[in-house]
C-alpha cells in the first residue's frame, strides 16, 4: 500500500468524511474480532512476498504462456499453503474461504489446482470410507497426487442420471473397466484435467453382475506420476479458449477399457463386494451428489466475495473519477455525487453484505445437517438440498448482475483486462452455470416448495424455512402492506405463498384438462422458477435483516446507524423491483410505491457520505484486488499508465508487422 501522502485527495476528503468505525463493519463482515485476527495473519504469511509475481500482466500473455505461469504460481502459492497455512488453520479448514481469498493475490484467472482443492479433496471426504481416505487424503493434501472431478460429459452436464461412461465390475480381476462408448461420453469440462491432474474423481454408470446401479464415483490416476504422460487406455486434453477461467485447464477424458482396482470406487455410500455384490450403504438415494451440495453452498460465499472486491473498485474510482458539469463553469464532480451512480452502486454493497451473512446462516445450516446424517438422521437433507439450490442461483446470478453493473459504473476504463472487472465477471458468470444451472436448481427448489405447498395445505407443520405456508394458508385475502423492513419481509413471503399456491393451482387444472403430471409440470416451469426465486428472495431478506439485527446489538451508534441505513436499501431497493408482485399479492397502493422511491432516493443521500469507509470495511489489501482503479491509494491514472508500460507491444517504437503487412499494403497501387 502506498504511503499517506501519495493518497488521492478526494478519497482522503472521503475517509474524512466517514462517520463510522470502519474496523467495526469489518469485524461484523469478516464474522467477529477473533476471525479478522485470523484473516489477517493468514494474509500477512501468505502475501509476504508479496505475491503477484508477474512481470508481464497475465492477459498479455498467449494461451501457452498464460498456463504455465499459472502452474507456476500454483507452486509457489501450493507450498506456502503446505508448509506455513496449513498449520495456522488445521486440515479440516483447508478450504476456507480465507484461503480462497489469498490465492487471489496470486492468481487474477484461476488456479489449475483450484478443483483439486475445491472437489477433488472434498470428495475424498464425503464419499470416501474411513480407509479409502486414510489412503488417499493424505497424498492429495500434501499434493503428492493431483486431482480433478470429472462429472460432465460431452452430452450431459445437467441430468446427471444420463451420464454414459460405465464401470463394469470384473469379478475375475476384482477390478473396474471404465469406457467411453459414444463421443457424448467423453468427460468435457473438467478443472485442471486437461493439463495438471494426474488422478481425477471419474463419476459413471456402475455396472455389476449385469445389473446397472447408476451413477458412482471412482478415483482414477490418468497420467504416469513421473512422466506425466497419459497412461495407455486414456484420452486426455484442454477444451480450448473460453470466456475465462482460461488458465484452469479444464479437459476432455475418454477411457477405452481401462482398468482400475475394486477399491478405487468411493465405497462411503453404496459398495461392490468382492464377488460383485451390490450393497447399498447410504439411506438416501442422492448422497453420492454431496460435493455438489458442499460446492453449491461454498459458492455463495463466493458471489459475496467476488462482489465484494468489484464494488471497492468502483466505489473508490467513482471518487477519483470527475466528469461533466452540473452548473455552467462549476468544477466537475466526482461522479460518485450522481445519484444514477449511487443507485448503480450502493445496491452492490448492501448485495455484498447479504449474501456474506446468507452464506454464513446457509454454513452453519448445513454442518449442523452433516452432523445429523452422521447421526443417521438424513431428515433435512431434502430441506438443506432446496436451499442451497435456490440461493446458490440468486446469489451468483445477482452477483453477475451487480459485477457487470460496477463495471458499467467505471465506463471505459472498467473495459481494461486491468481494472480487474472483466476477470470478475466472466468468473462470477461461470458460477450461474456450473454446479448446477440457476434454472434447474431453482426448479429443484420448487418441487420442495409444491411438496411444502400440500403440507400446509393438509394442515401439516412444514420446515422452519417455509414456516410462512403455514400462515399464508389462513389468510385468504392479500396481505395488509405496511413499510418497515417487517412488513416488506412478510409481503415478500406473501408474494412467494402466492406464486406457490397459482402453480398448484395451474398445475392441477391442466391434469383436469387430460394432461398427466409430468406435462403438467413441464407447461407451468416459467411461473415454478418464479416462485422458487419469489421464496428465495424472502429467504435472503429475512436472513439480512435479522443477521444485521443480531450482530449490531453491541455496535456503536454510527455503526448500527449506517448499517441500518445499507439494510433497508436493501430491501426498499427490492420492494421497487418487484412492486407488481407486491400490487397482485399485497394491499400496497401506488402511492405506497411513490413513498418507498422517495424512501430509496433520500437512503442514497445518507449513504453517500460512507459510501468509501463501507467498501474499505471490506479490508481487501491491493494485492488481493489486482485492480488499475480500485487501489487503496486512488491513484488511478498513474496505474493506468504505468500498465502500458507493461504492455509487450509496446517494447518497440514500430512493429514488425509494419515492414511485413502495412507498409507494402499502403504502398500497392489499386
Ligand atoms: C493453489 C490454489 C488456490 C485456490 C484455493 C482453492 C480453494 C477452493 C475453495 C472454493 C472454491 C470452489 C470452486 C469450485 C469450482 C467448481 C467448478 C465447477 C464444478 C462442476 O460444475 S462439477 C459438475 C456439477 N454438476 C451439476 O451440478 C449438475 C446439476 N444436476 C444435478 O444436480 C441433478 O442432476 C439434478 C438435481 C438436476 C437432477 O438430478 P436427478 O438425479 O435427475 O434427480 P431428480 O429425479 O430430479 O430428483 C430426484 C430427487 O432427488 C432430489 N435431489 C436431487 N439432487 C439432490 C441432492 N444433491 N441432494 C439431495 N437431494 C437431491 C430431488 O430434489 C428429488 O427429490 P424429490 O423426488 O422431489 O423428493
Ligand atoms: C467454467 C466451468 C467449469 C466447469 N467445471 C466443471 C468441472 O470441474 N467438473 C465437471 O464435471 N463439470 C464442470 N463444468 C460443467 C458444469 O457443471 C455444467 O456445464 C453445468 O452443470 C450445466 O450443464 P450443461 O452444460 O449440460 O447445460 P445444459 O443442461 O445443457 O443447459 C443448457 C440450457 O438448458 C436448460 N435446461 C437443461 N435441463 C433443463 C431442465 N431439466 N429443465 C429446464 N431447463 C433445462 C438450462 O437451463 C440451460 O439454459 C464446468 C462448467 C463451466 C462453465
Amino acid at each position: 500500500m502506498s504511503s499517506k501522502k501519495e493518497i488521492n485527495e478526494d478519497l482522503v476528503n472521503e475517509r474524512r468524511k466517514c462517520n463510522f468505525n470502519i474496523q467495526e463493519v469489518t469485524h461484523i463482515i469478516d464474522g467477529g474480532v477473533e476471525n479478522t485476527l485470523q484473516r489477517k495473519k493468514i494474509e500477512d504469511v501468505a502475501l509476504n512476498g508479496g505475491a503477484s509475481l508477474d512481470d508481464v500482466p497475465e492477459e498479455c500473455m498467449n494461451l501457452r504462456e498464460r498456463y504455465e505461469n499459472a502452474l507456476r504460481k500454483s507452486c509457489v502459492y501450493a507450498n506456502i499453503l503446505r508448509n506455513e497455512l496449513l498449520e495456522i488453520t488445521g486440515i479440516e479448514n483447508f478450504g476456507t474461504p480465507v484461503i480462497r481469498r489469498t490465492g487471489d493475490a496470486f492468481f487474477k484467472d484461476i488456479s489449475p489446482f483450484m478443483l483439486h482443492l475445491g472437489m477433488f479433496v472434498p470428495t475424498i471426504m464425503g464419499q470416501c470410507t474411513a480407509e479409502q481416505q486414510g489412503i488417499w487424503l493424505p497424498k492429495a493434501l500434501d499434493m503428492q497426487i493431483i486431482g480433478a472431478y470429472a462429472q460432465t460429459e460431452l452430452g450431459h452436464g445437467t441430468f446427471i442420471r444420463g451420464l454414459e461412461t460405465t464401470a463394469t465390475y470384473d469379478p475375475k480381476t476384482k477390478e473396474f473397466i471404465l469406457y467411453s462408448p459414444t463421443i457424448t461420453s467423453y468427460k468435457w469440462w473438467a478443472g485442471g484435467l486437461g493439463r495438471t491432474a494426474n488422478h481425477c474423481i471419474v463419476v459413471a454408470q456402475l455396472y455389476t453382475q449385469g445389473k446397472c446401479h447408476g451413477v458412482h464415483p471412482f478415483i482414477v490416476q490418468i497420467r504416469d506420476l513421473d512422466t506425466h504422460m497419459p497412461l495407455p487406455g486414456i484420452k486426455v486434453g484442454e477444451i480450448g479458449p473460453r470466456m475465462g477461467f482460461n488458465t484452469a485447464d479444464n479437459g476432455f477424458l475418454g477411457f477405452n477399457h481401462f482398468r482400475i482396482p475394486r477399491m478405487n470406487m468411493m465405497m462411503k455410500n453404496a459398495q461392490v463386494l468382492e464377488d460383485g455384490t451390490y450393497v447399498k450403504v447410504a439411506r438416501h438415494g442422492k448422497l453420492t451428489y454431496g460435493t455438489m451440495v458442499f460446492v453449491r453452498v461454498t459458492l455463495v460465499n463466493e458471489a459475496s466475495f467476488n462482489l465484494s472486491k468489484a464494488v471497492t473498485i468502483a466505489v473508490r474510482y467513482s471518487a477519483v473519477r470527475r466528469q461533466s458539469e452540473l452548473r455552467p463553469g462549476s468544477a466537475e464532480p466526482q461522479i460518485l455525487d450522481y445519484p444514477t451512480q449511487q443507485h448503480k452502486l450502493f445496491i452492490c454493497i448492501a448485495t455484498a453484505h447479504a449474501f456474506q451473512l446468507t452464506a454464513n446462516w446457509l454454513w452453519h445450516t448445513f454442518t449442523v445437517v452433516q452432523a445429523e446424517m452422521r447421526k443417521g438422521n438424513i431428515d433435512t437433507l431434502p430441506e438443506l438440498h432446496a436451499l442451497s439450490s435456490c440461493l446458490k442461483a440468486v446469489s451468483t446470478s445477482d452477483a453477475a448482475a451487480c459485477i457487470e453493473q460496477c463495471r458499467f459504473a467505471c465506463g471505459g476504463h472498467g473495459y481494461m483486462m486491468s481494472s480487474n472487472l472483466p476477470y470478475l465477471y466472466s468468473f462470477v458468470a461461470a458460477t450461474r452455470t456450473y454446479e448446477g444451472d440457476y434454472t434447474v436448481l431453482l426448479l429443484q427448489t420448487a418441487r420442495y416448495l409444491v411438496k411444502a405447498w400440500e403440507q400446509a395445505e393438509a394442515k401439516k407443520i412444514v420446515t422452519p424455512t417455509v414456516a410462512y405456508l403455514n400462515r399464508c394458508f389462513d389468510t385468504n385475502e392479500k396481505v395488509a402492506w405496511t413499510n418497515s423492513p417487517e412488513g416488506i419481509i412478510k409481503s415478500f413471503q406473501a408474494i412467494a405463498a402466492g406464486k406457490i399456491s397459482l402453480c398448484v393451482k395451474n398445475i392441477r387444472q391442466r391434469i383436469k384438462t387430460g394432461m398427466d403430471y409430468e406435462d403438467a409440470w413441464l407447461m407451468t416451469t416459467v411461473q415454478l422458477v418464479s416462485a422458487a426465486e419469489a421464496h428465495c428472495r424472502s429467504m435472503i431478506l429475512d436472513t439480512y435483516w435479522n443477521e444485521m439485527q443480531r450482530l449490531t446489538k453491541t455496535s456503536s451508534d454510527n455503526v448500527k446507524m449506517v448499517l441500518y441505513q445499507l439494510t433497508t436499501l436493501y430491501l426498499v431497493y427490492w420492494a421497487l423491483e418487484k412492486s407488481g408482485d407486491l400490487l397482485r399479492y399485497t394491499s400496497i397502493t401506488e402511492g405506497d410505491i411513490d413513498l418507498l422511491q422517495k424512501e430509496y432516493e433520500d437512503l442514497l443521500v445518507k449513504i453517500r457520505p460512507n459510501a468509501v469507509g463501507l467498501v474499505d470495511a471490506f479490508d481487501l489489501r491491493d494485492e488481493i484486488l489486482r485492480s488499475t482503479l480500485g487501489s487503496y491509494d486512488g491513484r488511478v491514472y498513474e496505474r493506468l499508465m504505468e500498465e502500458v508500460q507493461k504492455n509487450p507491444l509496446n517494447k518497440v517504437p514500430v512493429d514488425p508487422s509494419f515492414q511485413k503487412y502495412l507498409k507494402p499494403f499502403m504502398k500497392s497501387k489499386i
